[in-house]
């Protein structure tokens, strides 16, 4: 028998809309950071919204979204046209804005999702968890910070029994982070991850490696469709790659702070310091040393930028953490990526020599917004 039927007949003064309601479960959701991956996020939830909310009784209202410098705010849920409405808005709030408007609207089942790539936004999680809000989010700050930051948040989570999730910090879209915690939680011996961490990275030497375009030319298309962090020395400096492996890492309960991590630098000196405005015009400095390293390699191999954790990982402090330029045979399991996927060779003791492999694509709007959207649903499930 239908659940409304039964609720019926349990409490037959209750009209059948009020037990429809019931059955209902709101989820209110505050975005921060509507650039490629936010932007894109909203649209998704909008596109979906009826169905979820039909199939999974989940009403997800985004009661408010925020950029830098603007908030919009509707306890109604934010509706299709909020590209308009948050320009609109006056400049300037504060996190106790969204705060204050939660609690004075009496909302319960809270999330924030936090798609900036803000250092500093990620002193807003703890205030957030204490308001009594969950967190999802694609921004790798958090996660990659002392060790300090990292431990205290996961025990004001622990207090407060809200949940933090961030699939998308490696590999977007891919199933990585999940896969990584579930086999250590279970007690399989992991014991190296390797791969090519970086979707736009990836792009940038997939495509250099095989044409004649000049990696200038192919590096402004990866930042064109989005693949590279909101500066892409971020990913060209290795920091991003470096946060991957860390953040996986310390999912191994690995001690590890992102000092310990070798980093390979790409950047020519002199493009390091400097705005981005500034760096994005000097692409150029890239071509001849790239053309040289390309064409310095055996005959049938390809360039490679990838991420290696290995070592002793039974102990806290006995893991290598490597990020650097290799040059690999065309035809080896890094040699044969395509586009902007991300490959993840993880080894453990059960799975001996052959590794699992985790392939797809590791970057992208389109892609990140559904991981993201992905940890909701997740989190959604599991709020009253
Ligand atoms: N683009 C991709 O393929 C992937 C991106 N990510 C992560 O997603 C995050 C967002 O990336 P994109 O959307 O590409 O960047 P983006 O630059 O397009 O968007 C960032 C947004 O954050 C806003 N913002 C900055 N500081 C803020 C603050 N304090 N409060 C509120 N909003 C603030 C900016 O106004 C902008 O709207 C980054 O942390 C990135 O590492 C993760 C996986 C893949
Ligand atoms: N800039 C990143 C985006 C996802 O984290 C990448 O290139 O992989």
């Amino acid at each position: 028998m239908n659940s409304i039927l039964v609720e019926k007949i349990k409490n037959p003064n209750v009209s059948l809309i009020d037990l429809e309601q019931l059955k209902t479960k709101t989820i209110y959701i505050a975005i921060f950071g509507v650039g490629n991956v936010g932007g894109r996020l909203i649209d998704q939830i909008h596109a979906s919204y009826r169905e979820i909310l039909e199939r999974r009784d989940l009403d997800l209202k985004i009661f408010a979204i925020a950029n830098s410098s603007h908030l919009l705010l509707d306890k109604e849920g934010c509706s299709e046209n909020w590209r308009d409405a948050i320009i609109a808005q006056k400049v300037g709030y504060t996190l106790q804005d969204v705060l204050t408007y939660a609690q004075e609207n009496e909302f319960d089942n809270l999330i924030a999702i936090d798609n900036t790539a803000d250092v500093e936004f990620v002193l807003n999680y703890e205030p957030l968890v204490k308001s009594g809000f969950s967190l999802v989010s694609s921004n790798k700050i958090g996660n990659t910070i002392g060790l300090d930051f990292y431990r205290n948040l996961r025990k004001t989570l622990s207090k407060h029994k809200k949940e933090y999730l961030y699939e998308t910090n490696v590999g977007a879209g891919l199933p990585l982070v999940d896969t990584i915690k579930l086999l250590h939680l279970s007690g399989e011996n992991i014991t190296r991850i390797k791969g090519v961490f970086s979707g736009s990275l990836s792009y940038l030497f997939n495509r250099f490696s095989e044409g004649n375009k000049l990696f200038s030319e192919v590096l402004q298309d990866a930042i064109n469709k989005g693949y590279t962090e909101p500066d892409a020395r971020e990913d060209l400096c290795g920091n991003d790659v470096g946060r991957k492996l860390l953040i996986l890492a310390r999912e191994l309960e690995l001690h590890n702070e992102f000092s310990d991590i070798q980093i390979e630098n790409l950047i020519p000196k002199q493009l390091r310091q400097g705005t981005k405005e500034d760096f994005l015009l000097q692409l150029k400095d890239f071509d001849v040393p790239f053309h040289l390293k390309k064409k310095n390699q055996k005959k049938g191999h390809v360039l490679r930028y990838i991420g290696d954790l290995r070592g002793d990982l039974s102990k806290n402090d006995g893991a290598i953490l490597e990020v650097k330029l290799v040059s690999v045979p065309r035809n080896s399991m890094l040699g044969q990526l395509k586009g902007s996927d991300s490959i993840f060779e993880i080894y453990s003791e059960s799975y001996g020599d052959n590794p699992i492999v985790i392939q797809g694509a590791g970057a992208g709007a389109e892609v990140t917004a559904r991981g993201v959207f992905g940890d909701v649903l997740r989190l959604s499930n599991k709020l009253n």
